[in-house]
């Protein structure tokens, strides 16, 4: 019988398991493949200090399970971070964001020593750039940061009726012809009213645990 994705999802949140140092505060990540990683983390509650999230969403399933939550403005070290990601290329280069958590998950994955990806084999690409390229922008920047996406060839739309937890809104670019992802990271950011990308290629995965019917995988 086929392995279905939600089991595949489950079994890369147990092997991440293993990359929790006890008595640290884990980073946690945000979407339904971390969603089984926090499940999984209920049974080791008691051996870790705390988490830091990257989302409401995250932080309510945390607090559900008991597991504190702990502001990052409060933590000096931060061993792990493990999330999903939409895409992630053969160097590790994602695509995040497609649940609109992207700036904070951005900010967790920065303070982590060691960024731990975890995936199902749908999320493997050749090229990144297939899943549309989430962009968190000032909402009164809205139309003016539409027209500079253009200008550098993609073509942006609005997630209308989305507000993410920073109270900004999404634009999804698609067709984007993403030759050097670390380039297109920087022009994007520097576009006055976006507040980040969905591309994590200057800070890439550090380890990328990987679900297959065979077996997680792991490339580092
Ligand atoms: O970046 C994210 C949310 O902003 C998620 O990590 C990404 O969308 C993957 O989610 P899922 O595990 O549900 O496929």
């Amino acid at each position: 019988m086929a392995t279905s994705q939600d089991e595949l999802k489950k079994q890369v949140a147990q092997a991440a398991l293993k990359y929790v140092k006890p008595g640290s505060v884990v980073g946690i990540g945000s979407g339904s493949t971390v969603n089984f990683f926090i499940d999984a983390l209920a049974d080791m509650k008691d051996d870790i200090e705390g988490a830091v999230s990257s989302s409401e969403a995250s932080t309510k399933r945390l607090k559900s399970h008991g597991i504190e939550v702990i502001e990052l403005n409060h933590v000096g070290e931060l061993p792990v971070y493990i999330d999903g990601a939409d895409e992630i290329d053969e160097h590790l280069r994602m695509i995040k964001g497609g649940g609109g958590a992207l700036t904070r998950e951005k900010i967790v994955a920065a303070v982590a020593d060691k960024f731990i990806c975890i995936v199902d084999e749908s999320k493997q690409v050749g090229r990144l750039g297939q899943f549309p390229l989430p962009v968190e922008v000032i909402p009164m920047a809205r139309s003016y940061v539409a027209r500079q996406i253009v200008k550098l060839g993609g073509d942006p739309e609005w997630r209308q009726g989305f507000v993410t937890d920073n109270g900004n809104l999404i634009l999804d670019i698609h067709n984007l012809d993403i030759l050097d992802p670390v380039q297109l990271e920087q022009q994007l950011n520097n576009i006055v009213g976006v507040v980040t990308n969905g591309l994590f290629a200057a800070r890439k995965a550090d380890i990328a645990l990987i679900a297959t019917p065979d077996g997680v995988k792991t490339t580092e």
